[in-house]
């Protein structure tokens, strides 16, 4: 678990090792990720859809990446759907391997990550097998009933919008999600975001954020390197 400045998600991972071990510093071009954590309904994937949009960084929904492949009809599908029915959480073998495919296919290596690392054992994966050290982590903070409120109106067909999955995904997010945003707060990395506000103000607070990462200033580098 070392400092953002020597873990990188690019295609050649060993140039960028080099380079930013040489420089000390993170370069502005180089690759960014940003975890977007929170309950379900705080509003992850709309402001990641509008990060995508207004600031350029590739969306990767840990969600849509899951439901994409129960669609394809593979092995991993029938599993996918009754973890997600019981709105449990799948084992992070097939979680892990639906990212790295995303992020290697992809051209745009800022990526804005919806809803993952989402546990322990996905945060050990997230550090040894996809190498990523976020340069920040979006923590969204929103009550439980306003996030019920927005599930039930979502309107989107899911089969975990349901009042009774919503109770066991809520407590999934405290017992196994809450450790994990603990672990980066310790680190320096979280920025808690209050998305119980309207979507634009939430969007606002944000783009601030990344201002920050865009003009180099890592998250939590301070704290990683003043000792
Ligand atoms: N700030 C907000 N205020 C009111 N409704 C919102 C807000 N953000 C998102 N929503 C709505 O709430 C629902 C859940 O949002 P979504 O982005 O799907 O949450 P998540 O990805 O965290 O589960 C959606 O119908 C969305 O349009
Ligand atoms: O890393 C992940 C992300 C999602 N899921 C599953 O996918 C569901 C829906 O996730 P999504 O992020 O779409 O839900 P949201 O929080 O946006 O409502 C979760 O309840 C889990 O069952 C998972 O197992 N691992
Ligand atoms: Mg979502």
């Amino acid at each position: 678990m070392g400092s953002t400045s020597n873990k990188c998600v690019c295609d050649s991972n060993l140039i960028c090792f080099i380079y930013l071990q040489n420089s000390g510093e993170v370069s502005s071009n180089q690759s960014k990720v940003v975890y977007v954590l929170g309950g379900p309904g705080s509003g992850k994937s709309t402001q990641c859809s509008k990060i995508a949009k207004h600031l350029g960084f590739r969306h990767l929904s840990a969600g849509d990446l899951l439901e994409a492949e129960a669609e394809s009809g593979s092995n991993d599908g029938k599993m996918i759907r009754e973890y997600k029915k019981e709105g449990k959480l799948v084992p992070s073998e097939i979680i892990v391997k639906l990212l790295q495919k995303a992020m290697q296919e992809s051209q745009n290596k800022n990526f804005v990550i919806d809803g993952f690392p989402r546990n322990e054992e996905n945060l050990s994966a997230a550090e040894n097998i996809l190498k990523i050290e976020p340069n920040a982590v979006l923590v969204f903070d929103c009550s439980e009933e306003e996030m019920t409120r927005r599930i039930l109106s979502r309107n989107q067909g899911r089969v975990d919008d349901k009042i009774d999955t919503i109770k066991k995904r809520l407590n999934v997010y405290s017992e196994s999600t809450l450790p994990v945003i603990n672990y980066y707060s310790s680190k320096g990395k979280v920025r808690k975001i209050d998305a119980g506000r309207p979507i634009e103000e939430v969007f606002d607070e944000i783009k601030g954020v990344f201002s920050e990462l865009n003009a180099g200033q890592d998250l939590g580098r301070k704290e990683s390197t003043s000792n």
